[in-house]
């Protein structure tokens, strides 16, 4: 941790709702030494800085106070915005990445990605590849990540430590499986259970926070893979042990996202009324519980869902990638359930809630034309899901997300230099965010904070 205050004197982009983007202009945003915002000026010029910084008890002029406060301008024509927040990947499947679009999702687990998750047995693989992930996550501008790992025990402790070691902010779940998968890679329910247990405290024994306020960086996620590759017995237990904890242990798993797939969960579950209901039959929906893909829930699931608290995360260029569908989310944000983004490695084909934002936004516009009746995702919608909305599935909208006195510095700072960002002298901010959004690269991310510490960027 930190031993200095940080005071960062530019213009900070944001979507603390969905509703509009905000731009705090000439801003003056001080992190304190735990990464925590503890004051925000707007408007503030750069012969202001020091009056101000006085008003909060900081005297630049002092040199011995000036040794503990460093001041960071961010430049007309660049601009800070929140971290990104991934709701949903699978860490050991980003060797696959490119690979297996002419599949459809059960013929894809079964040829390519129950084969290569099965790698993670080995231990030096599983710490040399997920090394490589989280590095490029967080060079990307994710801040937060929600990972699937394997069954194995070790290796999603390796996944943990390496978040941690990394500084990225991560839920890592020990995936949990016990029929319908290769024999080889399949586990019974009674070692899938203890497993859990085991992964569980072995993470909360080892990621605990440096400091009493803040909570441990990195988290466990419980993860039935899905209905599908579990047994009743498997989902009732896990949603016993998540209630064990204060608060409940986040949850993660599939949903409806393939329509041969709800087909045999429909067989396999003959008396729970939908998908959703297979998960709420069995405890598992709750306000921590991320439900990855819901391609093709009625309303009356996305009702359930949303009564239910647990959120959505939308996984749109996996959903194309693979042929699932295109998700409803006009219609899931109209109904007031919650959604995030998710860029689902390797039914997605690139590592970065960029190409989430890109294909949520296309897979709108398609379905806005095919349904006629909705509208499709503004700018700022995009942005929020990316930010705000993967945050509230998280639980953490308290924490990250926006910039607000109080919550804890998840920020990137970006800098247009990619050749594909026709940045212009005299653009806007607004105009300046349009074009990273939609034609920017991790090549424009200078730097990457997450709780204040700077943990990747190309500057
Ligand atoms: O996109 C997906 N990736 C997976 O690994 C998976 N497992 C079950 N359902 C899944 N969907």
């Amino acid at each position: 941790m930190s031993q200095y205050r940080t005071i960062y004197h530019g213009n900070f982009i944001h979507t603390p709702t969905p509703a509009k983007l905000e731009v705090l202009h000439s801003a003056l945003v001080c992190v304190g030494p735990e990464g925590v915002i503890e004051w925000i000026e707007e408007d503030v010029q750069g012969e202001m800085i020091q009056d101000i910084s006085g008003r909060y008890g900081i005297d630049l002029l002092d040199g011995a106070a000036t040794a503990a406060v460093q001041v960071v301008q961010i430049p007309q024509g660049e601009f800070v915005c929140p971290g990104l927040v991934d709701t949903h990947t699978h860490a050991p499947q980003y060797p696959n990445i490119g690979l297996g679009g002419a599949l459809q999702l059960l013929d894809w687990l079964e040829q390519l990605t129950f084969p290569e998750e099965r790698k993670f047995a080995d231990i030096e693989y599983a710490r040399q590849v997920y090394g490589r992930v989280v590095e490029r996550g967080l060079g990307f501008g994710t801040t937060t990540c929600c990972y699937y790992a394997t069954t194995h025990v070790e290796a999603s402790l390796a996944l943990a430590g390496i978040c941690l070691e990394r500084g990225q902010r991560a839920f890592v779940g020990k995936c949990c499986m016990d029929r319908n998968c290769p024999h080889d890679y399949v586990e019974t329910t009674e070692d899938s259970i203890q497993d859990t247990e085991k992964f569980l405290s072995a993470i909360l024994s080892t990621s605990s926070s440096s400091s009493k306020s803040l909570a441990p960086l990195v988290q466990p996620i419980l993860t039935p893979r899905f209905a599908i590759s579990c047994t009743p017995q498997l989902l009732s237990s896990l949603a016993s042990i998540s209630k064990t904890y204060t608060p409940p242990l986040l949850i993660q798993t599939h949903l409806s996202e393939n329509l041969a797939e709800c087909d045999v969960a429909a067989e396999l579950f003959p008396d729970s009324k939908s998908y959703a209901a297979v998960y709420a039959d069995h405890g598992l929906l709750a306000p921590g519980t991320i439900l990855a893909h819901c391609v093709h829930l009625s309303d009356e699931e996305m009702d359930l869902i949303r009564d239910t608290g647990a959120g959505i995360a939308h996984c749109p260029n996996s959903n194309t990638h693979l042929s699932s569908g295109c998700a409803r989310v006009r219609t899931m944000l109209d109904k007031g359930v919650k959604v995030g983004l998710g860029t689902d490695c390797s039914g997605g084909n690139s590592p970065t809630i960029m190409t989430a934002m890109r294909h949520a936004s296309d897979v709108s516009r398609f379905r806005s034309f095919v349904d006629q009746s909705t509208s499709s995702l503004s700018l700022a919608e995009i942005f929020y899901l990316a930010t705000m909305g993967g945050a509230t599935l998280c639980r953490l909208d308290q924490k990250i997300g926006s910039f607000a006195i109080g919550k804890e510095f998840d920020a990137l700072h970006i800098r247009p230099v990619s050749p594909t960002l026709w940045a212009q002298k005299g653009d806007s901010e607004e105009r300046l965010f349009e074009r990273w959004i939609w034609g920017g690269d991790d090549r424009d991310v200078a730097d990457v904070w997450v709780r204040g510490r700077r943990v990747a960027g190309s500057a």
